[in-house]
């Protein structure tokens, strides 16, 4: 059966190709670029880096610098950073750290406060400021960046302003001592940015390393602890993940789920890391736990 034009518009929600990262503000946006474009840009530029991931796996040299070369032909990542800001509206859900600020201050993080700045003149609280690594930061004017309690390093793979250091959070160094360690790693939209399964569990792995653990008196702090933004059929429409899955995968690294928040397009997650995995470390392959042809491969591998 031929797909009539109107079906293919009228698109299935739940394929990642038809995703986006549909929460950046777009006050800034070029009005020139139509949601169609960006989110074309976007989901090309998944692809080609996914198609890429494998021939460097299957150790296909030629086919690799050949995908490689179409990955710049296309924009690179530039053109998709350029097409995640542009292409986002506020209405479609806006800054994603705004649900990172509301659920700390939901928690009671100490000396979080609502609002920008919120903390002035206050005598009461002790000063509290809390370090926090935003992985993949497009932005340095976002609602985590506006909180007089937060102190905020940002890293991307391209940076785009000098607010942002250009660094792969993958070959950042492991901290020495806690003073480079974090209370908080933010990782929206970045988990399903790495083009493979292995990737992204080596990525939930390597943010253990990264938080300072747990103080004694401190227990009933959400902090250390992991914030991440998912496209939602990540984890609602996957073949290979849900969210049980995933939160044995996060269990098992000692990560306990604080909030957790699913909209039409995007799921959100704050997980508390305990410092203790749950019971022996553990692998998870690629296991099919929701068959179905109209699903998509999003997968996370932990070895
Ligand atoms: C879709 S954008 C999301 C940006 C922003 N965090 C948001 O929520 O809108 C994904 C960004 O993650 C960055 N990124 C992906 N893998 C990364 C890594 N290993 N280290 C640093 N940045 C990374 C990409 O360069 C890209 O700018």
């Amino acid at each position: 059966m031929v797909a009539s034009k109107r079906k293919v518009k009228g698109r299935t929600p739940g394929l990642l190709s038809h995703t986006r990262s549909p929460h950046l503000v777009t006050n800034k946006s070029k009005p020139g670029l139509s949601a169609k474009t960006t989110a074309s840009i976007i989901r090309t530029h998944h692809q080609l880096q996914k198609a890429h991931a494998q021939a460097v796996k299957s150790g296909d040299q030629a086919k690799a610098a050949e995908i490689q070369k179409q990955i710049e032909a296309n924009g690179g990542l530039k053109k998709y950073q350029v097409a995640s800001i542009t292409g986002q509206s506020a209405e479609r859900g806006g800054d994603s750290s705004r649900v990172l600020v509301d659920w700390l201050e939901e928690l009671r993080l100490p000396g979080a406060k609502k609002g920008k700045g919120a903390d002035d003149g206050d005598q009461s609280v002790s000063r509290c400021v809390y370090d926090l690594l935003e992985v993949g930061a497009l932005s340095t004017t976002n609602a985590c960046s506006q909180r007089r309690y937060l102190s905020v390093t940002r890293i991307d793979l391209n940076s785009q302003s000098p607010g942002i250091q250009q660094q792969d959070f993958m070959a950042r160094p492991l901290p020495k001592s806690d003073d480079d360690r974090f209370d908080i790693i933010s990782l929206s939209l970045v988990l399903n940015y790495v083009p493979d399964a292995e990737g992204r569990g080596e990525m939930l792995k390597r943010t253990c390393q990264f938080l300072r653990a747990t103080a004694e008196d401190a227990s009933e702090r959400p902090t250390p602890c992991l914030f991440f933004v998912l496209p939602a059929p990540c984890l609602t429409n996957s073949r290979y993940l849900d969210r049980p899955r995933l939160a044995r995968i996060m269990e098992s690294l000692g990560y306990v789920l604080l909030r957790d928040k699913v909209t039409s397009k995007l799921v959100y997650q704050l997980w508390k890391w305990t410092g203790k995995p749950q019971g022996k470390p553990q692998k998870f392959a690629k296991v099919e736990v929701n068959p179905g042809p109209k699903r998509n491969n999003f997968c996370v591998v932990l070895k």
